[in-house]
């Protein structure tokens, strides 16, 4: 197809707003699936993300539109993740297009990630077009959210479409459009080849698969290319597009979103961010890539099984090809052995890698509290960047501590303003700013250390607004803070990886919350073990797990072998998470009690 008829675009928009939906609708319109292969959110192609019902990874799909002007076209669809966590996906698939639709719920209006997402999109050039959702709710107000829009995002709403993407209400006016107000793509097919690399995945059989845009020029079977970065040159041996099936075709285009398959078993040559180029006729420049997200918490993750150290080696290899965002480098603990040490974006994103480590490659995990990175000034005059709370140098080493700082932008209805001031303060926020949106919410703008955010803040936030405030933030830098280390002893014992580093006026409350939290979680065994919190040598909490009285065994009656069988499995089943420290067994929840306590 020639290159004025075809459409590069995203749908983005704040999480629930109706993406994905929105997606399945358009799919169905334009018969890209046939209707009985349709199941609900079919981009959503992970497990993970249909149990979740949100949408993780990035997908592209290729589909054909007969326009009402006669015409056909060829879209690329492009999906995106809503969550904050997420947000380096979804620049990194706004920079392969040329247009964004924007979908707002007509019940909830403008939210944080909305306004995070337009900026994303404006960054990247993007033409953007206002879709109003869910019409069908009877809360629906698409004149009000409308007005929002223009006010808060300054784009023109005098077309907007009011849509229903549940029942598929105007969604084909939404397809005319995407085929008039957006722009085709602009690149030179007799210029040298430049291909953005905007994803990649392992395919046991063929190597990595890149997904690429191609910005400029042509690429074919037989081409050698080069990726720009890494110099590493390959012969291409595929190419083709996702329908969402996966078709071969002899040639990707200027203007086409598809993948290529060239043999490549080194996982380093590609790069998510890089430009492709032809190796014979290779451009000057690379594409612009994007900004590189840095990751924001780490935590430790060790196999069950220490004999599978090098399985889990591998899988996080495979995994990073697929998520550029995920870092991570070896580490040994006391307790726990051999393992890595791994950066995520936010806790969901470490959650979906741990859930993906174990289905995809069947591991078993473990892993330790997470932690953000504190910068350690030394008395020598030298700074450590630590991730690891065990890691901290002895405090007489110690001129200060500094840590991150993030401002944060909250949209919250009047009525929760008070609610969520009280929690930003209690959470060691400074406050900066309180505007007026329009006539139901304001925008609070406070300073809060990332540890507090990372860690409960969403929930929190849920239960003091009834999920009525939404959040986005970003890093402003390092601030001096009052932190000291928190270690936790088990009968007697530290042990490293339940070792956290805590705000010097939390850590009474911290440590006597983990002492009962861990008494909870970790089981009675033959012998009591003391379970005690402390800082600098100095035990500030202390509790104790009692032993174990009754043999469990002794609750099946007499001969009955098959119940003891049983029962006996399911201890197992039970123990395949838990892990041996000293003399002590400790199981998964106990390493994530920083989570789930209660500082009140
Ligand atoms: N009533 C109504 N519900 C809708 C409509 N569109 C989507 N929903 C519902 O809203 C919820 C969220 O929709 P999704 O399409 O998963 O939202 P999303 O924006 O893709 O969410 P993430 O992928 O997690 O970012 C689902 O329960 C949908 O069924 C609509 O037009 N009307």
């Amino acid at each position: 197809m020639d290159q004025k008829h075809i459409r590069n675009f995203s749908i983005i928009a704040h999480i629930d707003h109706g993406k994905s939906t929105l997606a399945d609708r358009i799919l169905e319109l334009t018969q890209t699936v046939e209707k009985r292969e349709m199941k609900d959110q079919i981009l959503d192609s992970m497990d993970l993300e249909r149990e979740r019902g949100i949408t993780i990874k990035l997908n592209a799909v290729q589909l054909r539109y007969h326009a009402k002007n006669g015409e056909d076209y060829l879209f690329h669809l492009i999906d995106t993740p809503g969550h904050v966590d997420f947000s380096y996906e979804v620049s990194r698939s706004l920079a392969a297009c040329d247009g964004a639709i924007l979908v707002v719920d007509a019940a909830q209006g403008v939210q944080a990630q909305t306004l995070a997402n337009v900026y994303l999109a404006l960054e990247n050039d993007l033409e953007i077009i206002p879709v109003i959702n869910k019409i069908d709710l009877p809360s629906a107000q698409p004149e009000v959210v409308k007005k929002e829009i223009e006010d808060l995002i300054g784009l023109d709403c005098s077309n907007a479409v009011e849509i229903s993407a549940k029942t598929g209400k105007n969604v084909d006016q939404v397809l005319e459009a995407i085929v008039h107000d957006l722009p085709a793509p602009s690149g030179d097919p007799q210029a040298p080849l430049q291909a953005l690399v905007f994803d990649s995945l392992y395919d046991s059989y063929r190597g990595v698969i890149a997904f690429v845009s191609i910005k400029n020029g042509t690429i074919k079977p037989h081409d050698t290319i080069r990726f720009m970065a890494t110099g590493a040159e390959y012969e291409v041996l595929e190419v083709g597009v996702h329908t969402p099936k996966e078709v071969t075709e002899s040639q990707l285009n200027t203007g086409d979103v598809g993948w290529i398959s060239a043999a490549i078993k080194n996982i380093e040559d590609v790069r998510v961010g890089d430009t492709i180029t032809n190796a014979n006729q290779p451009a000057d420049q690379p594409l612009q890539g994007y900004r590189e997200m840095n990751p924001m918490v780490y935590c430790g993750l060790y196999p069950v099984d220490n004999a599978r150290y090098d399985d889990l080696k591998e899988a996080l290899e495979k995994l990073k090809l697929n998520d550029a965002s995920l870092h991570f480098e070896p580490e040994t603990s006391q307790a726990l052995g051999f393992g890595f040490r791994c950066g995520f974006l936010g806790l969901l994103h470490m959650d979906v890698v741990e859930e993906r480590l174990e289905r995809e490659y069947n591991l078993q995990l473990i892993a330790t509290s997470p932690s953000v990175i504190y910068h350690v000034y030394k008395t020598d005059g030298t700074m450590e960047p630590i991730d690891n709370p065990s890691a901290l140098p002895p405090a007489q080493k110690i001129n200060r501590i500094e840590e991150p700082y993030v401002r944060a932008e909250i949209l919250v209805p009047n009525e929760y303003v008070g609610p969520m001031m009280e929690l930003c303060q209690k959470k060691r926020g400074e406050y900066v700013d309180l505007q007026v949106l329009d006539d139901i919410r304001m925008q609070l703008v406070y300073e809060l250390p990332l540890s507090e955010i990372i860690f409960d803040f969403f929930d929190k936030m849920k239960s003091a607004t009834k999920g009525y405030a939404s959040l986005d933030y970003e890093l402003i830098g390092y601030r001096p803070s009052n932190l000291v280390k928190m270690d936790i002893l088990l009968n007697g014992q530290v042990v490293d990886a339940l070792s956290t580093i805590v705000y010097k006026d939390f850590a009474f409350n911290r440590g006597n919350a983990m002492a009962i939290k861990l008494k909870e979680l970790i089981p009675r065994q033959q012998f009591e073990i003391p379970v005690q919190a402390a800082i600098g040598g100095k035990v500030i909490a202390r509790t104790n797990i009692k032993a174990l009285r009754k043999n469990v065994l002794a609750k099946c009656y007499g001969g009955d072998i098959s119940r003891k069988k049983k029962l006996l499995e399911k201890q197992k089943e039970g123990k395949k998470r838990m892990k041996m420290v000293g003399s002590v067994e400790i199981p998964q929840e106990a390493f994530m009690a920083v989570l789930s306590m209660d500082d009140d």
